[in-house]
């Protein structure tokens, strides 16, 4: 099986992280390599730009890919989106200069738009029933407006940034974006797809949760029990010969804080919390 990822850019190094810690070790990862093993004999990963692993994927050069949504959508391939990975996540904006008398998507009927994604452009227009020139720019989508290539863009934005300190301002949001696990849907069923989904759904789901260790006065478990939900239940073990109990759990992180001051209210003691590599639910 192929798995595309991208070769470069902001999402190179968060995909090879997640893919290693999802136990899917790519073996020399080298800049410039087009292509890598894994610590899966069946599992080979390409190199490719984030915005070709859409069509790599539906013409079968490979079998999976790693990229943002956007990308999918600029490409208007058919593919199933297996997981959202959660990180590279953005918004495509349509923005205009903020002194400028674009203040509604109408108004950009007969104008001019600017964008790297021509077709994610086009189908917005056309769904609201208005047909403006597309200019397509291949970066530096934020100049445009301010040289008279174009009334407005549409671009990403995460932190807001960049529109700000180009004086531009968003007219409507065009679409949510992050980087997500695609598939052609003639694959999805295939095992060897289905393992990789599932080993990278456990990083994901270990993320946010942490794992935690305590010792319990046995005549306080009950109410220990209360304030530990983990994942159907805690783990109890005797602790030989004394009036202990050992209590394991998996908590939501943003819990952790409340759940420690409640236990150490109930008498536990020798608490430990540690990150949770990989959590298969
Ligand atoms: N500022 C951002 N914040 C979050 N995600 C982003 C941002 N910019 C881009 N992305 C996401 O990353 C994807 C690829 O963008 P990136 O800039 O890494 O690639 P690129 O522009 O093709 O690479 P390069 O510019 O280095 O050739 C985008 O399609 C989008 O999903
Ligand atoms: O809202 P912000 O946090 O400012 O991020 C938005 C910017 O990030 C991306 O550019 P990138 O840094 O990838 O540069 P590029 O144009 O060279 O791809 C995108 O094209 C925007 O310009
Ligand atoms: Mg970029």
């Amino acid at each position: 099986m192929r798995i595309a990822v991208p070769n470069k850019g902001r999402l190179h190094d968060p995909t090879i992280d997640v893919l290693e810690r999802a136990g899917l070790h790519v073996a020399d990862g080298a800049d410039r390599k087009l292509y890598a093993e894994t610590v899966d004999p069946e599992v080979t990963v390409l190199f490719v730009r984030a915005a070709d692993i859409p069509e790599y994927v539906a013409d079968g050069a490979a079998d999976v890919g790693i990229t943002g949504l956007d990308q999918v959508h600029e490409a208007g391939v058919d593919l199933h989106d297996l997981l959202d990975l959660g990180y590279g996540s953005c918004r495509l904006v349509l923005a205009a200069p903020e002194k400028s008398a674009v203040e509604s998507v109408d108004d950009l009927a007969g104008g001019t738009v600017a964008t790297e994604f021509p077709n994610v452009a086009r189908n917005f227009f056309a769904e609201r029933g208005i047909d403006p020139d597309i200019v397509e720019v291949s970066g530096a989508t934020e100049l445009t407006p301010h040289v008279d290539v174009a009334d407005a863009i549409i671009d990403i934005t995460s932190t807001g940034t960049t529109l700000a300190v180009n004086n531009l301002a968003i007219v409507e949001e065009v679409l949510q974006s992050s980087v997500r696990l695609v598939a052609r849907p003639d694959v999805v069923d295939d095992p060897k797809v289905e393992e990789v989904a599932t080993a990278l759904a456990s990083v994901i789901s270990a993320d946010d949760k942490r794992y935690l260790m305590m010792n319990v006065p046995t005549d306080r478990l009950d109410d220990v029990r209360e304030v530990i939900p983990g994942l159907g239940g805690p783990t109890v073990m005797d602790i030989a010969g004394e009036d202990w109990v050992a209590v394991h759990a998996v908590v939501d992180e943003d819990d952790v804080f409340a759940t420690i001051n409640d236990v150490k209210g109930m008498g536990a003691s020798d608490v430990l919390v540690t990150e949770i590599e990989r959590l298969v639910e």
